[in-house]
């Protein structure tokens, strides 16, 4: 009996740490309410180490929201998330994934390069590897001629693209995206997009949300949210498969994703 027991105690424990090794977020039973409305309403999902996943909804879906609870901004009236085996929210977790919120989190009165600067350290950053880093993502966001300009003098795109060097900048192995290319010209949004299909052919995790049908065809798997719950998760082949379309927009549409009740 105590063979049993042990045999199926370490089977047990291979297969959650086997889960553990697979899954970069996981995320059981999240609700999240504002006043009456359940905005959350039981979310569960794991997204695979090495995948690039997209997060879609009509606006007002909780997209953002549900991003808030996964980087462990914001706390969850219930359920429980998982970023890289460890529970959140968690303080130093904040080393190990990049985050780009919708709204900018920059030093507008310092330059750009004071705000690298400021993220670096936070990310323990220093010396030639930090000068490096600056100088790499920089360049992929396209603003080297800018790196000495306040950030006051940017202008909304341009802070976007700062935006997303910065959560960048410490090569996260998870990267957590809220819109990143909003307001980008499409030229540096293709090159924005190859970068990120680069990192994730390099293991890097990536999960996004976008309103951008091109970009939802891009990713691995996306999930669509609509009122506060995943009514669609899978491939965008897949999706539209599922729902007999030919485009992603069809699907989206055809699976419930029009304007939010
Ligand atoms: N702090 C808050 N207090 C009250 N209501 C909130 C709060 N944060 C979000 N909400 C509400 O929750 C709902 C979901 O908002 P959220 O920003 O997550 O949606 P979204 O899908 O990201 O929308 P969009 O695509 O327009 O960015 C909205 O109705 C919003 O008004």
């Amino acid at each position: 009996m105590s063979d049993y027991l042990h045999q199926k105690g370490g089977l047990l424990l291979s297969t959650l740490t086997e889960s553990a090794r697979s899954s970069s977020v996981e995320i059981d039973g999240l609700r999240r309410s504002f006043g009456e409305r359940a905005v959350l309403d039981g979310i569960s999902l794991r997204i695979g180490r090495g995948e690039l996943f997209g997060l879609l909804g009509p606006s007002g879906s909780g997209k953002t929201t549900l991003i808030k609870l996964v980087t462990g901004i914001d706390r969850a009236d219930a359920g429980e998330v998982r970023l890289l085996g460890e529970k959140m929210p968690k303080l130093a977790m904040l080393q190990r994934f990049g985050y780009m919120a919708q709204s900018d989190a920059l030093y507008n009165e310092l330059t750009a390069r004071e705000n690298l600067l400021f993220f670096a350290s936070l990310y323990r950053l220093s010396g030639r590897k930090r000068q490096e880093r600056i100088e790499a993502v920089m360049a992929l966001v396209d603003l080297t001629p800018h790196l000495n300009k306040p950030v006051a003098a940017y202008s909304g795109g341009m802070k976007r693209r700062l935006s997303l060097a910065i959560s960048l900048l410490h090569e996260p192995e998870l990267l957590i995206l809220d819109e990143p290319t909003v307001g980008i010209d499409p030229a540096l949004r293709q090159s924005i997009w190859k970068e990120l299909a680069a990192l994730r052919d390099g293991g890097t995790t990536i999960i996004l949300t976008t309103h951008v049908m091109d970009e939802a065809d891009k990713c691995d798997r996306i999930a669509l949210l609509r009122d506060g719950r995943l009514t669609a998760v899978g491939s965008p082949d897949a999706l539209k498969a599922e729902s007999g379309t030919q485009t992603i927009e069809d699907a989206f549409i055809a699976l419930g994703g029009g304007a939010q009740r």
